[in-house]
């Protein structure tokens, strides 16, 4: 049995993590963004248009002795900001850290929409949600998570991510040097594919957890603290200045005072979001104006604990178990 452990780094203001991995023989290196929130893993690929490729690196299905074309297979993802990629899909060899898959189900993108062809980056993307939403037809395949958890010492992974430093991917183990104090345990509801659990509560700032159920997904995919918009909106109305501005998009206030904590119950423990972190990004050359880091998550159908929430903790994601546990760091 193994364990694997895999750093990954912030894009500029934490919009997205990502993270190294090696596909095929000879090792194809590519950097790619490990997503909660989805179960497949697709990079740009030499299948794709030169027009569609601006700078990232390319998987060579051609080039690998180990890769072998799912014959009849294809793939098609659009994702919650409108963004999309589609393509066929090879079996080769996949590393993560020390962690290999020999038999890997690698979607390689045909085409890829302008949010990923300008996001010079990012090569792809690595699902690490539940294989049920994986969109390979006519036969889905399992994420490299569901593949490697047979050879891990616990089929566990977790997320140590962090603002403006790199943070870690572990697999198949819980690091007592990542956390402080207890672990918050929560049950998973894996029906729709996703890590959804339910928060009891909420609290802004120093005030006591007002009893609210909020549930949700943790998704390390998603940038921003997306909550019900009643919440956002009690939330706000504690920040000095602060207004929806359409224009932007979300919630705006000014940049300094630091905003207050915001802070959510994870069973009968809780999660301190910082005010500081609240502060996602200035949205003014002169920094006098910053885009909330927490906004709504109308239309979604639930809410979504992205990156604004998951820096602030070490998250155990265990499969075993099926539950979360939240810890603070
Ligand atoms: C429900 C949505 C959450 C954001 N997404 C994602 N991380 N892949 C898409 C699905
Ligand atoms: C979950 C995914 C949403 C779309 N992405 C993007 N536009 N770069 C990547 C992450």
């Amino acid at each position: 049995r193994q364990t694997g452990t895999v750093e990954t780094d912030a894009e500029k203001h934490d919009v997205e993590y990502l993270t190294p991995i090696s596909i095929g023989t000879p090792p194809q290196d590519l950097i790619v963004d490990f997503d909660t929130g989805s179960s497949d893993l697709w990079v740009f690929s030499t299948e794709m248009a030169a027009k569609d490729i601006k700078g990232q690196a390319v998987y060579d299905p051609n080039n690998s002795s180990t890769s072998e074309k799912l014959q009849g297979s294809t793939w098609q993802i659009t994702y919650g900001d409108g963004s999309s990629s589609s393509g066929d899909v090879y079996l080769d060899t996949v590393t993560i850290g020390n962690l290999t898959v020999p038999n890997q189900a690698v979607e390689a993108a045909k085409k890829v929409s302008d949010e990923f062809t300008d996001d010079p980056n990012n090569d792809g993307l690595l699902g690490l949600g539940f294989s049920s939403i994986n969109t390979v037809q006519p036969t889905p395949q399992n994420t490299f998570f569901d593949n490697v958890k047979k050879n891990l010492d616990t089929p566990l992974f977790t997320t140590d991510l962090k603002h403006g430093a790199p943070g870690s991917y572990n697999f198949g183990y819980i690091d007592p040097a990542a956390y402080i104090g207890n672990i918050s345990w929560t049950p998973v509801d894996n029906s729709q594919g996703f890590w959804g659990f339910t928060s009891p509560g909420y609290a802004v700032g120093t005030e006591t957890l007002r009893n609210h159920s909020i549930s949700g997904i943790a998704d390390t995919g998603t940038t921003l603290l997306l909550l019900p918009k009643s919440i956002v909106k009690a939330y706000y109305s504690e920040v000095q200045g602060a207004q929806y501005d359409s224009s932007q998009g979300g919630y705006v206030f000014p940049c300094s005072p630091t905003p207050p904590d915001f802070v959510f119950g994870v069973n009968n423990g809780i999660v301190t979001v910082p005010g500081d972190m609240v502060l996602y990004a200035p949205i003014d050359s002169a920094n006098q104006n910053c885009f909330g880091g927490i906004q709504s998550d109308t239309g979604i159908g639930f809410s979504i604990f992205g990156d604004v929430a998951l820096k602030t903790s070490f998250v155990v994601f265990d499969a075993g178990g099926l539950q979360l546990g939240w810890a603070a760091k």
